[in-house]
């Protein structure tokens, strides 16, 4: 299996180069040469499987012989062991058709703990055996520093050093990441928002010298391990409401476009999904986009689903480079567009688009009645983000087609927004009841790139 760049002119990788280096060389994203397929019978076959079984057969082809059946086998079952349910990504049903899959049953009570605990047993599995040490840097918007700080604390090999911005996460998110003592892993807060910290994680990368010095490595949903582990969750959920013998939809809260990229690739597969719904707060630029007013980056305003407040949708590139027919001389000028502000898409490429994903937005109001009215009607209560899905699925649902919307975070995460929508506190799991009393290690960082290089170049291990 090889892995090529959505810009054209880095290496041709295999997968575990393409999970050790991130971004690529030319600034693109890494993504499946082909995609490997699945026949309806195959699909079929995952009916009442494990979480990991399902997830070795989904992910095998994708990984080539970089690990042995048996590695794989192993770093899928430590990867999974620390959830907190027997079925991983239980389905509930919210109404007639209309289910919601809970993706919040890992560690850091967010779906990134679904890739994030796989791609830590593959660095592990992977520089343990090459004796290699890498620096993991990362940018958040709360979910994936928190996920990312939890699966890499105290392993060998590597340093972590995540970037989020100051002041625009939750306190559970922070304190996630901000709590773990092991001098391996370090929270950066910055000044700025959530795209100012992603560019900044891809400047380094663009920072050849800086980038070599320090073997810079991404667990960004830039690295295609992350996607890939995300593909899984659309089989296992699809399949257990009737998938191949039915088509399935999903309703997927949006940011960085990484979750429902997953989802495409599930189709890509043969995996039967009707659409693909992304679910936008008011920081909606890939609804604009999808209903056909361009991709033009506009101020970031703070949500009530802040994990989402993002303007620069990285993994929007995968799909782009998808909808120009591969063509990366398009991706090129579509990204050096951006950088002055934004692009509009082709009519061809846009066809493209919408023929796989439908879009939604939802407003602060909206986000809050819905975590009331849900928790009326069956009972759920809903994190902002899940809320954001589950209002748009029920615009967008279509008789005769179940719809999985993806609840992506546990309403604990998030308890001031829950709170005042529904009066009800929820109570973080006992296994982190004490969060709120441990005590913290962040350091304030500007949004500056030689300011960040010097402090990552100051404290990786020897
Ligand atoms: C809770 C939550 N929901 C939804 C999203 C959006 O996911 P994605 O960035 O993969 O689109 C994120 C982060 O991006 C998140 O943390
Ligand atoms: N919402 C995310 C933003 C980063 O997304 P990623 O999927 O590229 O890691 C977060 O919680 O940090």
């Amino acid at each position: 299996m090889r892995y090529i760049s959505t810009r054209g002119t880095a290496p041709v990788l295999n997968f575990e180069e393409a999970m050790l280096t991130g971004l690529a060389r030319d600034g693109g994203l890494y993504v499946p040469e082909t995609i490997p397929q699945m026949s309806a019978t195959e699909i079929a076959a995952l009916e009442g499987l494990s979480y990991e079984a399902t997830a070795y057969r989904v992910m095998r082809p994708f990984v080539g012989d970089v690990f042995t059946d048996d590695e794989f086998e192993d770093i899928i079952g430590r990867a999974y062991a620390g959830f907190g349910h027997a079925a991983r990504a239980p389905l509930k049903q919210l109404d007639q058709g209309h289910f919601l899959l809970e993706l919040f049953h890992g560690p850091t009570l967010a779906f990134k703990d679904f890739a994030m605990q796989l791609i830590g047993q593959m660095f592990q599995t992977a520089l343990g055996r090459k004796g290699e040490r890498v620096t993991i840097v990362g940018a958040t918007s709360g979910d994936t520093g928190s996920a990312a700080i939890e699966a890499f604390r105290g392993l060998d090999n590597v340093d972590v050093f995540i970037m989020y911005p100051h002041g625009r996460i939750s306190e559970v998110q922070r304190r996630q990441m901000t709590t773990p003592q092991e001098s391996n892993v370090h929270a950066l807060a910055m000044d700025g928002d959530f795209d100012a910290c992603q560019a900044r994680l891809k400047d380094m990368f663009n920072d050849f010298e800086f980038r070599d010095g320090v073997r810079l490595a991404g667990v960004n949903s830039i690295n295609w391990g992350r996607v890939l582990a995300q593909v899984v969750y659309y089989f296992s959920s699809a399949v257990a409401l009737g998938a191949p013998h039915r088509p399935i939809s999903f309703t997927v809260p949006t940011g960085n476009f990484g979750d429902i990229f997953a989802g495409y690739i599930a189709k890509q597969m043969g995996l039967p999904i009707g659409r693909l719904v992304v679910a936008t707060n008011q920081n909606d630029i890939l609804h604009r986009c999808l209903s056909g007013h361009g991709y033009h980056k506009g101020e970031t305003v703070p949500s009530i689903s802040p994990s989402m407040d993002i303007q620069v949708s990285s993994n929007f590139e995968r799909a782009l480079f998808d909808a120009y027919d591969r063509e990366a001389a398009a991706v090129v000028q579509l990204m050096n567009e951006l950088k002055e502000g934004g692009f509009d898409v082709s009519q061809g490429a846009m066809q493209v688009l919408q023929s796989h994903y439908s879009s939604g937005r939802v407003s602060e109001a909206e986000t809050s009645a819905t975590i009331t009215s849900e928790l009326k009607a069956s009972g759920e209560l809903l994190c902002p983000h899940s809320a954001v899905g589950v209002r748009v699925a029920q615009a967008q649902r279509e008789t005769g087609t179940p719809m999985i919307t993806l609840a992506t975070a546990h309403p604990a995460k998030f308890p001031d927004a829950v709170e005042q929508a529904s009066g009800i506190r929820p109570p973080l799991p006992p296994r982190m009841a004490d969060l709120y009393e441990r005590s913290e290690r962040v350091s304030r960082v500007p949004d500056d790139l030689e300011a960040l290089k010097g402090f990552i170049r100051e404290n990786i291990s020897a």
